[in-house]
């Protein structure tokens, strides 16, 4: 198991962008425009020949017809296909859309339903549920509405209805994609994918004959499950996954729940905003151990310690046993460090989130040397595959969750937008250290680069020295019109240069800030720069505007200070 913070890690590359005006602008996925992942791209390219920069002559529409390859390109070689793509995630989706405007023929192989986690059992339906649960917590803020000068008769909720709202939009975002796909003339193949062969995959349903298609390059892009520790049982209804959550069975009136990464934090607000309380188990020292300290501590003064939340760390839940015959969940602890028996709890029910595992079993990676690492896909920074000496597997690469770079669906589809990138003559090297994350809490976190521990570690090592500069959200006027002046915002960066190392958000929509800041990573845009930019007031972008200006950046160099007129 891997967060994909501590994953993010190890990862570094500065990366300028380019933004491809004629990327087609119908297509949304996950709530991202085509061009705004097609804008995260980059850098140290060489010329593309002229022969390979064709486009799909498809015009973009969300009408559904069946796909017909639309691409108007052959290919050479004798293959069935310039691409195939095995697993219809957002990895998958986001690789596939880019290789048909890029003029590959392509297929994509899907062994369940289109959209993969983030659509169908991640990103989408909890956020969902992450909507209601921010009206619910403010309406049932009585302090908060009257010193807006409303009030508010008790809010209650339909728990259906609710389980609702986040199916049916589950739904809606797999047929978009699905039409985006067959739009665009994406070839969808039903089936489990194998690859049996360099360049050949053979893909069915139980009960119907296998077929073998060929392809000049295939991307391996087939994600993840919920990671269940040994000793845990789940039976879905009392002791569940994500998965399981997500539909929204029932409500427990005490629920457990097991590891406080984004999943843990984004069901405590789901939860406790519909009336349960809940007691995290995490094993590390510190809840919420992925975030910046600094972070993490005011989390827990906003998002933890006012709730109905209690928690145990520094512990593993050894054994969970699920309700039945009349006894409640038992959740056996014991010490993570010495491995003693600690306690033993009882609970209504117990959410399991330690983390997810690659889906990567009968892929037949066998068949081509490749020997997993805990399961994931060995890639280089390419995210060409790796062999089990080392060595590249010509023409095979693995995108998303399955490689387990940053298990995040922009970071996905980004990959597989560089992917494509480099099969249609351009190089290119996606910045992980310039991908955003954020977890939909209420208030949101946002973070793009280095903790603070990170970067001094890092300076440390390079031999540069690192500064800090922080905001807070009540010295912001459109905050306080909103009465949610609890946040902050801080900007670890380097003085000398003036190179923005890392940001980090808690605040009124922290989600949506953080991407001026992951731009300028990915642009190489410098703090003494990005400071004159203008902010609209009265906006929460100026939280990040008062961050930039407060930077004091000694290059030594003085053209970058303004002119007096
Ligand atoms: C509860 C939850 C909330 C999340 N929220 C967010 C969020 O807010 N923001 C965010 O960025 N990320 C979020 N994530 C993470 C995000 O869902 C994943 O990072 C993302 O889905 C990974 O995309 P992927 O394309 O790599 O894999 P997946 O989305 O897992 O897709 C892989 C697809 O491959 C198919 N497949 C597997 N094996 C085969 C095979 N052999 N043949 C054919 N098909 C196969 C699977 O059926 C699946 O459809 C969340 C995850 C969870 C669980
Ligand atoms: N908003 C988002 O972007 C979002 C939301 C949900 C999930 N995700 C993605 O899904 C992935 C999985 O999320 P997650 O929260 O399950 O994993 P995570 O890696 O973020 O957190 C898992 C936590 O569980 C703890 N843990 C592991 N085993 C334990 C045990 N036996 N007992 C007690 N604690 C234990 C770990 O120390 C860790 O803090 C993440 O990598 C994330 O990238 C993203």
């Amino acid at each position: 198991m891997q967060s994909s913070m501590s994953l993010s890690l190890s990862l570094s590359s500065p990366l300028p962008t380019k933004a491809n005006s004629s990327t087609p602008r119908s297509i949304r996925f996950c709530g991202l425009r085509r061009e705004a992942l097609v804008s995260n791209l980059t850098h140290r390219h060489r010329p593309v020949p002229p022969q390979r920069i064709q486009r799909s002559r498809v015009q973009v529409s969300c009408a559904s017809t069946s796909s017909s390859n639309g691409s108007s390109a052959s290919v050479k070689g004798g293959f069935d296909y310039d691409l195939i793509i095995i697993g219809a995630g957002v990895g998958g989706h986001g690789a596939a859309l880019h290789a048909v405007e890029k003029g590959l023929k392509t297929a994509i192989i899907e062994g369940d339903v289109v959209g993969g986690t983030c659509v169908n059992r991640g990103c989408v339906p909890s956020k969902a549920l992450l909507a209601v649960s921010g009206r619910m917590r403010e309406l049932h803020d009585e302090h908060h509405m009257k010193s807006l000068g409303l009030q508010v008769s008790s809010a209650g909720y339909d728990r259906q209805a609710v389980a609702d709202h986040a199916n049916n939009l589950a739904s809606k975002i797999r047929s978009n994609l699905t039409n985006s796909m067959k739009a665009l003339g994406v070839d969808i193949l039903t089936g489990v994918g194998t690859i049996v062969g360099p360049q050949k995959v053979r893909y069915g349903k139980a009960g119907f004959p296998e077929k073998e298609v060929t392809a000049r390059d295939i991307i391996i892009a087939t994600g993840s499950t919920p990671f269940v520790p040994n000793g845990i049982e789940i039976d879905g209804k009392t002791v569940f996954t994500s998965d399981h959550a997500l539909k929204m069975e029932w409500v427990p009136d005490w629920l457990a729940i097991v590891g406080s990464g984004y999943i843990g934090l984004e069901f405590s607000d789901v939860y406790t905003a519909l009336g349960s309380e809940v007691t995290f188990i995490e094993a590390l020292d510190q809840l919420m151990p992925g975030f910046d300290p600094e972070i993490g501590k005011l989390a827990q003064r906003i998002l933890i310690n006012p709730r109905k939340i209690d928690y145990h760390t520094g512990v593993f839940a050894k054994k969970i046993t699920p309700a039945k015959d009349g006894k409640p969940v038992q959740i056996e602890l014991i010490d993570a460090k010495s491995k003693e028996p600690t306690e033993t709890i009882e609970v209504d029910a117990a959410l399991i989130a330690t983390g997810r595992a690659p889906f990567t079993k009968g892929l037949g990676l066998e068949n081509i040397n490749v020997a997993t690492q805990r399961g994931f896909v060995p890639v280089d920074e390419r995210m060409r595959v790796l062999d089990a000496n080392g060595e590249l597997v010509p023409h095979v690469y693995c995108i998303g969750d399955a490689n387990g770079k940053l298990m995040l669906a922009h970071a996905a589809s980004a990959q597989g937008i560089s992917v494509v990138e480099q099969l249609t003559g351009r190089d290119h090297v996606l910045n992980h250290l310039s991908i955003p994350a954020a977890c939909f809490t209420h208030p949101e976190i946002s973070m793009v680069g280095l903790t603070e521990p990170q970067a001094r570690e890092k300076g440390e090592k390079e031999g540069f020295e690192i500064s800090v500069v922080k905001t807070s959200f009540k010295a912001n006027t459109k905050a306080l019109a909103e009465n949610e002046g609890d946040g902050l915002a801080k900007m670890i960066y380097r003085p000398d240069t003036g190179e923005i190392l890392g940001v980090h958000i808690l605040g009124l929509h922290a989600a949506d800030l953080i991407h001026e800041a992951s731009n300028a990573i990915a642009l190489g845009t410098k703090v003494q720069d990005i400071k004159f930019a203008v902010h609209a007031h009265p906006t929460l972008s100026e939280v990040l505007d008062e961050l930039f200006k407060a930077a004091k950046v000694n290059t030594g160099v003085s053209v970058n200070e303004p002119v007096a007129v």
